[in-house]
C-alpha cells in the first residue's frame, strides 16, 4: 500500500455536503494555498483546523483534489486562526464579533484560558459567568467527541455512523463497545446486527458470546417480521440462527430461555398436528406476541350483538332498495342485516361480487338511522376509490387515526392522536381493502374504537397479504368467531367482463382461454425480451390510450419484480427513453442514479402527511390547498427548477406539490410498478409483462392481484407457459401468525 499523504489547513469554505452520508467537498486553506478536498466529514464546520490524510486524485471535471480518508480536528494555535475558529459558528452563542473580543483580550493565551480558567472569559464584555462556563463546556465536549471518533474509527466505523453512536452514548461509548457492541443494534437506527457483528469481530468478542447470540436471534425474529411472519417455529429460528451465527442450536437454546426471562422473546407451544408428536415450540419477538393478544382481546370486546328486531331491519332495507332502485340479492341483504345486528362483521368476496353495492346499501341504512359513519381504507388510492364508489368521503386509516410525527413506511413506530384515551367518535366505521391491513395498523385501529361503535371490515382475502406482518383479514375469517358474509355471485354486468370472469378462474386454478376474442382481456404471446419491450412501448403510447379512451400516463404496466429485464427498474429506464426522451427544453435532475425529467410519470413511494399540495385554477390561481401525498400516488413532473431546487409534480385531480431536491428520493419513475405496489389501486388499463421468474414469487395470487387492478382492459405480454404456470402455482407463502388461535382462545375463556 502506498504511503498516505498528509495535509493540514483551515476549512475555508464548504462547497457541498450530503447531509445523509456526510460526504463533503470543501476548500482547505493551507498557508496561502488552497486545496479542494473531498471525503466523509459530517461534522466539520468552516473555520476549523484539520489535519487529514489521504491521497491526491485527478477529477475529470474539477482537476486535482485531495481525497480525505481520515482526519483529526485540531485546536488552532495562533490567535488569528483561533479567532476564526471561535467565530465560525462552531461554538454556540459565539459570533464573529465576540470571538474577536475574546482573542483581543487574551491573545495567544486564549486557548489555555478556555481550557484551564474558563471563568476568566467573563472578563470579556458581553460574557456572563454562565456563558463563560458554557463556552468552556462546548470546547471540552468537542475535544471529547474528537477522541471518541478517533476511538471508533479505530474499529473501522465511518465518521457519520460514529457521530450517531457518540450522540447516543456520549462518554459511555467506550464501555458499551467493549462489553456489548450488539447493544447498538437495539439503540441506533441504521445499525443492524450485521454492522454490530462486524464491529464486535474487530473488538474481539467471542463468537458464542451471550450478547452475540441474543442479538442474532432477535435479528432473525425481526427479519421474519419483515417477511410478514409474527413468530417463528423454534426449529426454524434455530436453523436460521445457526446459519447466521455459526453456533450450535443447543447453545442458542439457553440464550433463548434467557431472552424469554428478560421479556425480549415469548415462547409458546402449538399442539402437535399429528397425534403422538411433540407440541411445536414457537417464538415471538415479545411485542408481536402482545400485539396479537391485545388485538384478539379488542376484537372480542367489539364482537357484540345489538338489540335489533330482524323484521324491522329487513323492512328498512326494503325501503332503501325502493328509494335507491336497487335489488340486493339474499347474501347482500344478509350482509346489511348482519351489519345492523353486529358490533363487528366481515364482508368478503372477489371482484364484481357486489361488495361496493353492499357497502352503499349499508351506508344508506345507517344514514337513515341517523348514525355517524366513517369510511376508511389502508392506502390513499384505495380511500379515493372508496370515495368515488360511495359518494361519501373516505380517508386513509392513518388519517382517520390522526397520525402525528414522523412517518416511515412501516406502521411500527408511529403515533396516533386517536387511541384508547381519545377514541373515534363514530357510530359505524367501514374499512375497505382489509387484505392490506397489517397487525400494527389493525391494533392501532382497534385501540381507537370503543365497544358500541360498529366495525365493518370489507376485503378480498385472495388478494396479496399486507406488506407488513400478519394476515389479519384471513385470520379473522379463519377464527370463525365473527359474523361473516362471503359474496360469491358474479353479477350480470360483471359477468360480461372477462377481467372479472378470468380473475375468478385464476383464483380457482381453472384454465383461462387465450383466444383474444375478448373485449377486455388480451394475451400477446411474445418470448423475446426485446420484442416485449417494443410491444409495451406501442401499447402504452398508442394502442391502449385509444382503446380505453385514456391518456398514456393512465395506462399502467405492472410487473412481478423489481430486478431483471422485465423488472420495474429496467422497464422504467426503457419506457422513459421512448415515452419521454431528453430534449433541450426539458429540465432534468439526477436522483439516486436515475434521471427525473420534466414530463416523467412518477410515483410517491412513501406516505408523506406533511407534503403540501394545491389545486391551481385558471391563471394559476389557487383553488384549494391541502396536505398529504401517499405511497402509491401517481403524478407527472411538470417542472424542475435548478435555481430554486424544486421539482413540481402534478398528481391526480390537478394537485400540485413542490418537492425540494432533497425530497426527490420520495419519487420514483412509475411507467412500470410492481404488482405489490399496485395493491388497493385501480387503473383503466393494465399491461402485465410475464416471462418466467422465481417460483416463490410467480404465484396465482400475484397474477390474480395484477388482473383485478384493471377497470377496462388487461393485456398480458409474454409467455403463455409462464401464465399457465402461475395459475397452477398455488403455493402461498405461508405466514406464521396466531391471531386466529388467540381470538378463539379469547372466545373460549369468556364463553
Ligand atoms: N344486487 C345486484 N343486482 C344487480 N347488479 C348488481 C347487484 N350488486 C352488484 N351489482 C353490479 O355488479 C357489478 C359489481 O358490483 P360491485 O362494484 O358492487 O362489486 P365489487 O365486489 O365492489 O367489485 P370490485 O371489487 O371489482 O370493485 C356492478 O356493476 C354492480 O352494479
Amino acid at each position: 500500500m502506498s504511503e498516505k499523504e498528509k495535509v493540514e489547513g483551515y476549512v475555508e469554505h464548504i462547497i457541498f455536503r450530503n447531509e445523509e452520508n456526510g460526504y463533503t467537498v470543501l476548500n482547505l486553506s493551507m498557508k496561502g494555498r488552497e486545496l479542494t478536498c473531498v471525503g466523509t466529514l459530517p461534522m466539520i464546520g468552516e473555520g476549523e483546523l484539520i489535519e487529514a490524510s489521504g491521497d491526491y486524485i485527478e477529477h475529470a471535471a474539477y482537476g486535482k483534489q485531495f481525497r480525505i480518508e481520515s482526519y483529526e480536528t485540531k485546536v488552532p494555535q495562533d490567535s488569528v486562526a483561533l479567532e476564526r475558529y471561535l467565530g465560525s459558528g462552531a461554538i454556540k452563542g459565539v459570533g464573529a464579533a465576540l470571538a474577536a473580543r475574546i482573542v483581543r483580550r487574551f491573545g495567544d493565551d486564549t486557548l489555555r484560558i478556555i481550557e484551564e480558567e474558563p471563568e476568566r472569559l467573563a472578563e470579556v464584555k458581553g460574557i456572563s459567568e454562565r456563558k463563560a462556563r458554557e463556552i468552556a463546556q462546548q470546547v471540552a465536549e468537542k475535544a471529547e467527541m474528537q477522541n471518541a471518533m478517533i476511538f471508533l474509527s479505530g474499529y473501522g466505523i465511518a465518521l457519520n455512523l460514529g457521530a450517531k453512536i457518540y450522540q447516543q452514548y456520549g462518554d459511555n461509548v467506550y464501555r458499551i463497545l467493549k462489553e456489548n457492541p450488539y447493544k447498538m443494534a437495539e439503540d441506533i437506527a441504521g445499525v443492524g446486527f450485521r454492522t454490530a457483528d462486524e464491529i464486535a469481530g474487530k473488538i474481539g468478542i467471542a463468537v458464542d458470546s451471550e450478547f452475540r447470540i441474543k442479538s442474532g436471534l432477535s435479528y432473525v425474529l425481526n427479519q421474519a417480521t419483515a417477511e410478514g411472519h409474527v413468530y417463528l417455529p423454534e426449529p426454524v429460528l434455530l436453523r436460521r440462527g445457526q446459519e447466521l451465527l455459526g453456533v450450535e442450536p443447543e447453545r442458542m437454546q439457553k440464550s433463548l430461555q434467557d431472552m424469554a426471562i428478560d421479556k425480549k422473546a415469548v415462547i409458546r407451544e402449538l399442539p402437535a398436528e399429528r397425534e403422538g408428536d411433540e407440541p411445536l415450540r414457537i417464538v415471538y419477538a415479545s411485542q408481536y406476541y402482545y400485539l396479537e393478544l391485545s388485538t384478539a382481546r379488542m376484537l372480542h370486546e367489539l364482537n357484540i350483538t345489538c338489540e335489533e328486531d330482524r323484521e324491522a331491519i329487513e323492512k328498512r332495507i326494503g325501503k332503501i332498495e325502493k328509494k335507491y332502485q336497487i335489488e340486493l340479492d339474499e347474501m347482500q341483504k344478509t350482509a346489511v342485516v348482519e351489519a345492523a345486528y353486529s358490533g363487528l362483521m366481515i364482508l368478503t368476496g372477489g371482484p364484481g361480487t357486489g361488495k361496493t353495492t353492499t357497502i352503499n346499501a349499508m351506508i344508506h341504512y345507517f344514514e337513515a338511522e341517523g348514525l355517524d359513519i366513517f369510511l376508511a381504507a389502508p392506502t390513499g388510492r384505495a380511500a379515493k376509490r372508496m370515495t368515488e364508489a360511495t359518494g361519501c368521503e373516505a380517508c386513509t386509516i392513518h388519517r382517520l387515526l390522526e397520525l402525528t410525527g414522523n412517518v416511515d413506511d412501516s406502521s411500527a413506530n408511529v403515533h396516533f392522536e386517536r387511541n384508547a384515551d381519545n377514541p373515534l367518535d363514530a357510530d359505524v366505521i367501514i374499512i375497505d381493502e382489509m387484505s392490506m391491513v397489517d397487525i400494527h395498523l389493525m391494533h392501532a385501529l382497534l385501540s381507537a374504537i370503543v365497544p358500541g361503535t360498529r366495525l365493518i371490515l370489507v376485503g378480498d382475502q385472495n388478494q396479496l397479504p399486507s406488506v407488513g406482518p400478519g394476515s389479519v383479514l384471513r385470520d379473522l375469517i379463519r377464527s370463525e368467531c365473527f359474523p361473516i358474509v362471503c359474496l360469491t355471485h358474479i353479477f350480470r354486468q360483471a359477468s360480461q367482463s372477462d377481467i372479472v370472469v378470468n380473475a375468478h378462474k385464476i383464483h380457482n386454478g381453472e384454465e383461462v382461454i387465450l383466444d383474444n376474442k375478448s373485449k377486455d382481456f388480451f394475451f400477446l404471446k411474445r418470448y423475446d425480451v426485446n420484442v416485449i419491450w417494443k410491444v409495451l412501448v406501442t401499447l402504452v403510447s398508442q394502442k391502449l390510450p385509444r382503446y380505453v379512451d385514456a391518456r398514456p400516463q393512465d395506462i399502467q404496466i405492472l410487473t412481478p419484480m423489481r430486478k431483471g429485464a422485465l423488472g420495474v427498474e429496467n422497464l422504467n429506464q426503457i419506457l422513459q427513453k421512448y415515452l419521454n426522451p431528453p430534449a433541450p427544453d426539458k429540465a432534468e435532475r439526477e436522483n439516486g442514479g436515475n434521471i427525473l425529467r420534466e414530463g416523467d410519470k412518477v410515483m410517491q413511494i412513501r406516505n408523506n402527511y406533511q407534503m403540501e399540495w394545491e389545486i391551481r385554477g385558471i391563471n394559476g390561481i389557487v383553488a384549494e390547498r391541502g396536505m398529504g401525498v401517499f405511497n402509491g400516488d401517481l403524478g407527472m413532473i411538470r417542472s424542475i427548477n435548478p435555481y430554486t431546487e424544486v421539482i413540481t409534480v402534478e398528481f391526480e385531480e390537478g394537485k400540485f406539490a413542490d418537492y425540494t431536491f432533497k425530497q426527490a428520493d420520495e419519487l420514483e419513475l412509475a411507467y412500470a410498478t410492481t404488482i405489490h405496489k399496485a395493491q388497493g389501486s385501480e387503473y383503466p388499463a393494465v399491461v402485465i409483462p410475464l416471462l418466467g421468474g422465481p417460483r416463490m414469487l410467480m404465484t396465482r395470487n400475484l397474477l390474480y392481484t395484477a388482473v383485478t387492478r384493471a377497470r377496462k382492459c388487461v393485456t398480458i405480454v409474454g409467455s403463455d407457459v409462464t401464465f399457465q404456470a402461475m395459475i397452477g402455482n398455488h403455493i402461498e407463502a405461508n405466514r406464521y401468525t396466531t391471531l386466529a388461535r388467540r381470538i378463539r382462545e379469547m372466545q373460549e375463556e369468556n364463553a
